[in-house]
């Protein structure tokens, strides 16, 4: 992290005084349902099946928050936010996108968002996004993004900067707001088609958690009224970020590389069939 960064971050947990303690230590028990508890106690990949459904290849959805820990986090974040207006601090937002919502990790909660990507969010990536660094996520961004008639109203078309993303909502009452996805995508596919089977809406659910691919392009419709708050937690593996550098094949994830390389193969095996006939056809002496 940048120096300035670090200052920043100095700054605001040397002045802002948290109102839910029990929020900055992870607290199990308190903050997740018995049935996603019972998965990642067990860690396999039926444990985890058994409470997820898989509704497009890659994305995954789960019940996970209980409502207590929903409410505690939804009260931090507006504590946080009235302090940042009454003492006129100037807040960075999570990203270029938002105007609204806060960095987590700004204000204390990096430890215990460092806690859920470990022992949480990592088991269960290492199973179902082994290609893209999921068993070694080893940093993480976590924020609030919020929307609202008087807020942001959508989000639009994007990949995150993370290897695995975890987005789970927290609240309050909405309509709208649903998520769209567009299909995975290397950095040179970013822009390509969508193919029919990568199109997916998904509408939130406080409390329940979608689990996908950071490059799996998606954006946010509009809440249409309400208030809508999501914890977002952006996972990603620095050996993974590394490797990257090296390998020029994107075809084990990215769906564009993946349709070219069938593609390829499909025309090389016609050829050869082609080629084949064109032999057999000809008369021997
Ligand atoms: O609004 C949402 O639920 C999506 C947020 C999102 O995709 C992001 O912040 O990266
Ligand atoms: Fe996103």
């Amino acid at each position: 992290m940048v120096q300035r960064h670090r200052e920043y971050r100095q700054k605001i947990i040397s002045h802002y005084q948290p109102v839910h303690k029990e929020l900055y230590t992870m607290q199990a028990a308190q903050f997740f349902v018995p049935s996603f508890l019972k998965a990642i106690n067990e860690n396999t990949e039926d444990s985890f099946r058994s409470i997820m459904a898989e509704p497009a290849p890659g994305i995954y959805t789960f019940e996970m928050l209980q409502p207590y820990f929903c409410e505690l986090l939804l009260s931090e974040v507006e504590t946080f936010e009235r302090w940042v207006i009454e003492t006129n601090f100037r807040i960075m937002r999570p990203n270029t996108m938002n105007r609204y919502g806060c960095v987590l990790d700004d204000f204390g909660l990096e430890t215990m968002l460092d806690k859920l990507m470990e022992d949480f969010i990592r088991p269960m990536s290492r199973v179902f996004f082994p290609e893209v660094g999921g068993s070694t996520l080893d940093s993480h961004h976590g924020f609030v993004v919020e929307y609202g008639t008087d807020k942001d109203s959508e989000l639009g078309f994007h990949v995150d900067d993370s290897e695995v993303t975890l987005n789970v909502c927290l609240g309050k009452q909405f309509s709208g707001g649903e998520l769209f996805f567009r299909g995975i995508r290397c950095d040179k596919h970013v822009n390509s088609e969508t193919q029919s089977e990568e199109i997916f809406d998904y509408s939130h659910v406080p409390g329940h958690a979608v689990l996908h691919r950071g490059r799996n392009r998606h954006g946010a419709r509009a809440t249409t009224s309400g208030c809508r708050v999501n914890l977002l937690l952006w996972c990603r593996s620095s050996v993974f970020r590394e490797l990257k550098k090296y390998q020029k094949d994107s075809s084990n994830w990215c769906g564009e590389c993946q349709r070219e390389k069938k593609e390829r193969q499909r025309q090389s095996i016609a050829a050869t069939k082609l080629e084949l006939l064109k032999r057999d056809g000809k008369p021997t002496s």
